[in-house]
């Protein structure tokens, strides 16, 4: 059953997108906060583009809705509050930089055309350049543009930094957290690189199989999730099986490896028995213990092991 309009930048509400050979996302809840950075991580095939397309406006919702700034999403018209950046950022290659701004500008009610002059010119991109002659960087860097350039209240952006070099990757970064923080805008971007996530976002949220299993603030997503570490397959205080003293229902991957057992719980441990200790697991450990939990069929040989109960679900 769907649920009351909220105030927020984003509202996905128990959204379902069926295509013809099955759900793309199902029962997919979410919503984003005022202001902040929002990573969209999962595996390929999850769900994260169709969810992006949904939020802006591009493709109906099957069952469910989604809402911007209180007012629901549909594919009529795309939300004037809302900036999307499409995964192959369509641009036409024959026409020129000067092309692109002028032509997005007549398109666009609203079009801050200092602030994108600025932003091609900090870019180095040549006016009189056509997209075809530009680098995978610098067409992304003008899709980034000309998207700021409508001033969007939420920017989505479909996996921005795909495809780009390390350079060109911290400089789109770095107009992209600039202008969040200059405009307070509130921004959802997928990606499939965890360490950039920890540089530049606030909020991570994990989809697996067409719905959300992890949303949280990612300078708290390390205190909430325990690591722990004990012996492996071999050895006379060998692992087999779970441990009894680990939480099953909290416990949200158990990898069991010949030399060492990681368990990774969702909250703290009273009784850790000899043998085990306990460490800070990074976000790069956190998401990757959840996208094994989720992960279909996940590996069962001997030497790898992994036991998964998908505790936030
Ligand atoms: N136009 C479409 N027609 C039919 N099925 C589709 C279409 N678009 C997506 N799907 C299916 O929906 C599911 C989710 O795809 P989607 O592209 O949203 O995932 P994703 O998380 O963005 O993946 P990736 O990380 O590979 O970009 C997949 O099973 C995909 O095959």
């Amino acid at each position: 059953m769907t649920s009351a309009l909220v105030q927020a930048p984003l509202q996905v509400d128990d959204l379902g997108v069926r295509f013809r050979r099955g759900w793309a996302l199902r029962h997919c809840s979410l919503t984003l906060r005022e202001g902040r950075i929002t990573a969209l991580v999962g595996p390929n095939g999850a769900g994260k583009s169709t969810l992006m397309t949904v939020a802006a406006g591009l493709r109906p919702a099957t069952e469910g809705f989604v809402a911007v700034h209180g007012s629901r999403v549909d594919t009529r018209a795309i939300h004037p509050a809302v900036g999307f950046l499409a995964q192959d950022k369509p641009l036409y290659k024959r026409r020129t930089v000067d092309d692109m701004i002028a032509m997005a500008r007549h398109l666009n009610p609203v079009f801050d055309l200092t602030l994108v002059r600025r932003l091609v010119t900090e870019a180095e991109l040549p006016p009189s350049a056509r997209v075809g002659t530009l680098s995978g960087g610098q067409r992304s860097r003008l899709a980034l543009a000309l998207a700021l350039g409508r001033r969007p209240a939420l920017l989505i952006l479909d996996e921005p930094l795909a495809d780009l070099d390390p350079l060109a990757r911290f400089e789109m970064q770095q107009m992209l957290l600039t202008e969040a923080m200059d405009t307070g805008m509130t921004v959802l971007l997928s990606s499939h690189i965890v360490s950039e996530i920890q540089d530049s976002c606030d909020d991570l949220v994990i989809l697996a199989d067409g719905r959300v299993v992890l949303d949280g603030a990612v300078d708290q997503l390390t205190d909430r999730f325990h690591l722990f570490i004990g012996p492996g397959t071999v050895g006379a205080d060998a692992t087999n099986g779970t441990p009894e003293w680990l939480p099953t229902d909290r416990l949200v991957d158990l990898r069991t490896l010949p030399r060492q057992t990681t368990a990774l719980v969702d909250g703290p441990v009273d009784r850790r028995p000899p043998g085990w200790s306990e460490e800070t697991a990074t976000l790069e450990e956190i998401v990757m213990a959840h996208l094994r939990s989720t992960r279909s069929g996940a590996a069962s040989s001997a030497a790898d092991v992994t036991v998964s109960n998908g505790a936030d679900r």
